[in-house]
């Protein structure tokens, strides 16, 4: 195996101190009315989170270490910080956003990013935290200075131009090898995806993205750092006060995008034994996982329905109290990949994904999200996504678990209803 490769910031020395300085904003703030269009991050769930600009400090690691290198670089950044908060919640003070890569041979680097600023809500308390290295931070007169008002939201221009890797035959064809190989034995589950590629008529707004995908979807976790950018419905670690929490997400349908559901419907899905074990499967690697860094772990008795526009998912969610010393992004490299996004077992379920997709994943199923100086955050998985690939240009990934009783078909218009987030928000309407 390679070494882990560590590239800080070079603007930043291993002798960085951060002076880091929240202060309260009296007044309601609308964070996604304050995207501004120079977005360097952002982290948004039901109207509040953070929303970043600048950098302060990063690190950037690759290889298969490159969660613990990246780990260590924040914690050794930490260990020098001098922070001054007066709102002390839970992303006040010394926040690094981060965004990891699939796999450990990927040549996409992983970044952690300490903001220039952040503006911040947190169960409606609204505050502004501003970082310099080895000087102090300049305040400015007003938080809208640094978060002027989101780009104003144009009706759709033209359509977007848009091509798979695969033509629907192909890659049904692509899913079939997949079943046929786990049912000759090479493994049980195996999460294959595709990616479509996209050019939009207008240059791409991050900021303009953000704020349609946390109005769309707001249950999600919407997120943007570096190059990825998208709406996940899936928790792998978020860790608070010594206890981690999970949600596990495994078996999916298209559903309607409004209405209410059929009742008994909704119960078929939730018996359905080819959704429960795809489910399972993904439930039983967090659990066996976390055994090595909590105690106490706790599951949902059973599986219940995640209803998202569009989709619906088999949800459990997992909790556990952590090990002493555990930080979240310990939790997300060790849970990282989930049966959810690789298969099981999970080493054989890697190489038939290496072998079927023919791009690396890059950012696409792995770990996105924030962490404190204490090591406590949360780590989406990066689902629902777009890699930003050129100011009119981004790449759409997005797959599904196959067990052996999958069919290419439904699987294929699993992976496309998946991708209805990132297009919506990319046409800007409604229809996708
Ligand atoms: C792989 C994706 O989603 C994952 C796979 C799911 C499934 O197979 O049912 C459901 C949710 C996610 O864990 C994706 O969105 O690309």
């Amino acid at each position: 195996m390679s070494a882990p490769l560590t590239l800080p910031d070079p603007s930043a020395p291993a002798t960085a101190t951060p002076l880091v300085r929240t202060v309260r904003i009296e007044e309601p703030v609308d964070l996604l009315g304050h995207v501004p269009a120079g977005v360097s991050g952002a982290w948004l769930r039901h109207g509040q989170g953070l929303v970043a600009v600048g950098r302060a400090w990063s690190v950037r690691t690759t290889g298969p270490d490159r969660f613990a290198a990246a780990s260590a670089a924040f914690r050794d950044l930490a260990s020098r910080a001098r922070v001054d908060d007066e709102v002390r919640v839970r992303t006040s003070g010394l926040i690094a956003l981060g965004s990891f890569s699939y796999a450990g041979a990927s040549e996409r680097p992983s970044t952690l990013l300490v903001p220039r600023a952040l503006l911040g809500v947190h169960d409606g308390e609204a505050f502004l935290t501003v970082v310099g290295i080895d000087e102090e931070p300049e305040l400015p007169a007003s938080w809208r200075d640094l978060f002027p008002s989101s780009p104003v939201d144009l009706p759709a221009a033209s359509p977007l131009e848009l091509e798979a890797d695969h033509t629907p035959d192909e890659y049904q064809a692509l899913v079939q090898q997949a079943v046929d190989e786990i049912r000759s034995g090479a493994a049980e589950k195996v999460v294959l995806s595709e990616r479509t590629s996209v050019r939009t008529p207008e240059p791409l707004s991050p900021a303009l993205l953000l704020t349609r995908l946390a109005r769309a979807y707001p249950s999600t976790w919407v997120y943007h750092l570096e190059d990825v950018i998208g709406a996940s419905p899936e928790m792998l670690a978020q860790t608070e006060d010594g206890r981690v929490f999970s949600r596990v997400l495994a078996g999916s349908r298209p559903a309607a995008d409004d209405g209410e559901l059929d009742e008994a419907d909704r119960r078929a899905f939730r018996a359905d034994r080819k959704e429960r074990s795809e489910h399972a499967y993904a439930v039983d690697s967090v659990v066996e996982r976390l055994e090595d860094l909590a105690a106490e772990i706790e599951v949902s008795a059973e599986p219940f329905v995640l209803r998202l526009p569009g989709l619906e998912h088999l949800a459990s969610d997992v909790s556990a109290r952590l090990h002493e010393g555990v930080t979240s992004l310990d939790v997300a490299a060790r849970l990282h990949p989930s049966a959810a996004v690789s298969g099981t077992p999970r080493e054989q379920a890697d190489e038939i994904i290496a072998r079927l997709e023919p791009h690396d994943r890059g950012g696409y199923a792995a770990p996105v999200g924030w962490m404190d100086a204490s090591g406590d955050g949360q780590w989406a998985i990066a689902l629902r996504m777009a890699h930003l690939t050129g100011d009119r240009s981004a790449v759409l990934q997005a797959g599904g678990g196959l067990v052996a009783a999958s069919d290419p078909v439904s699987e294929h218009a699993e992976a496309l209803a998946k991708c209805r987030p990132m297009l919506r928000s990319l046409r800007g309407d409604a229809e996708a």
